[in-house]
């Protein structure tokens, strides 16, 4: 199986697959793309089976260009979902010491996640936006000079290119130090001038792993699924009256985040996961009730929790007790002779 993932090598994205791989005890090629809307696309376009992706973060929140690039497009489905806990280190070239630092290259989330530590360290650098941590290493290893600028003939930066390699360092890039994993300093030979220094320790990153329609896993017991809700009107109590379609089901929320649809000021979308699978009663009851007053559901997968928790379900919400209260009805109504 073909695994794209948001790359280039060195990526937390590519330990999250190298975790579902060793996890999962398969094998896989793995296919790196500069950006998540470039992995999410060789998906839809059928050139790789399946992709991973950033989704959510324990310290910066959802990851915007994952969530849009889901809810819009070809629809896909998330098949798994993989926590890895987050270190960062300082990486530069040889030689390179934190008073010769002026810039430091990372992702968006990674600077968000380090900002403690560079306002004590290096107060007065800033901050150059890469495409993915990896790329930021990649930027100053060999065949680029110390400023992370290109040289000789490796890479373009003229963009256009959405795979791997590193056509996402721009020619002007100009940066001393990359905030990257560990594995990334060590891939491009870089040297570690700091290790752990992210504000919080115990940071964790989730990952899923998305597929093309039809590949949705069975019940676990201990699963998660995601959706996309698109209210029918901006009105008052339009959210909560979704929200009441889950909490009447004894439905736990694991996450809800609000996007802009894009169709103008004030639209929004609500993207959202929760414990159970589709094939769950209570869950199945739901989506139904979700699918009568929204304007639209966005399926998004049913799939095993990454840390196997089960699904804390209410005596009143078990599969029992929806069959029973549907086979309560069905009686009723033959005794009544209706049906
Ligand atoms: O850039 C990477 O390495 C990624 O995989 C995205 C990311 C960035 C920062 C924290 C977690 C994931």
């Amino acid at each position: 199986m073909r695994y794209a993932y948001f790359g280039p090598a060195g990526t937390f994205t590519e330990q999250a697959l190298l975790s579902w791989l060793a996890t999962n005890q398969v094998d896989g090629e793995r296919v790196p793309i500069a950006t998540v809307d470039g992995a999410l696309a060789a998906l839809r376009a059928g050139t790789v089976d399946r992709a991973v992706v950033p989704i959510e973060n324990s310290v910066e929140g959802g990851v915007p260009s994952t969530l849009d690039a889901l809810s819009a497009g070809d629809p896909l489905e998330v098949v798994g979902e993989v926590l890895v806990p987050i270190t960062f280190v300082l990486a530069a070239a040889a030689g390179v010491t934190l008073a010769d630092i002026t810039a430091v290259g990372t992702h968006s989330h990674a600077w968000a996640q380090v900002r403690g530590w560079m306002s004590a360290n290096l107060p007065d650098a800033l901050y150059v936006p890469t495409l993915s941590t990896a790329s930021a290493a990649e930027g100053l290893s060999v065949g680029r000079d110390a400023g992370g600028s290109v040289s000789g003939s490796g890479g373009s930066g003229s963009g256009g290119s959405r795979s791997g390699g590193s056509a996402d360092v721009p020619e002007t890039a100009s940066y001393q130090a990359a905030v990257c994993a560990p594995v990334a300093a060590t891939t491009h030979g870089l040297e570690v001038l700091a290790t752990g220094i992210g504000d919080n320790a115990g940071a964790v990153t989730r990952f899923v792993v998305v597929a093309r329609p039809g590949a949705i896993p069975h019940p676990t017991g201990a699963d998660k699924t995601t959706v996309v809700l698109y209210q029918r009107e901006d009105r008052a109590g339009a959210l909560l009256e979704m929200l009441e379609q889950l909490a009447a089901r004894g439905i736990n929320m694991t996450r809800l985040e609000s996007r802009p649809t894009g169709a103008g000021m004030g639209s929004y979308c609500f993207s959202l996961d929760f414990e159970g699978h589709v094939l769950d009663e209570r869950v199945g009851e739901t989506l139904t009730g979700l699918h009568r007053i929204c304007a639209d559901v966005r399926f998004l997968g049913s799939y095993p929790r990454a840390d196997r928790t089960a699904a804390t379900i209410d005596d009143l919400a078990t599969d029992d007790a929806f069959l029973e209260a549907r086979s309560w009805l069905r009686s009723l109504r033959h005794r009544e002779g209706l049906t």
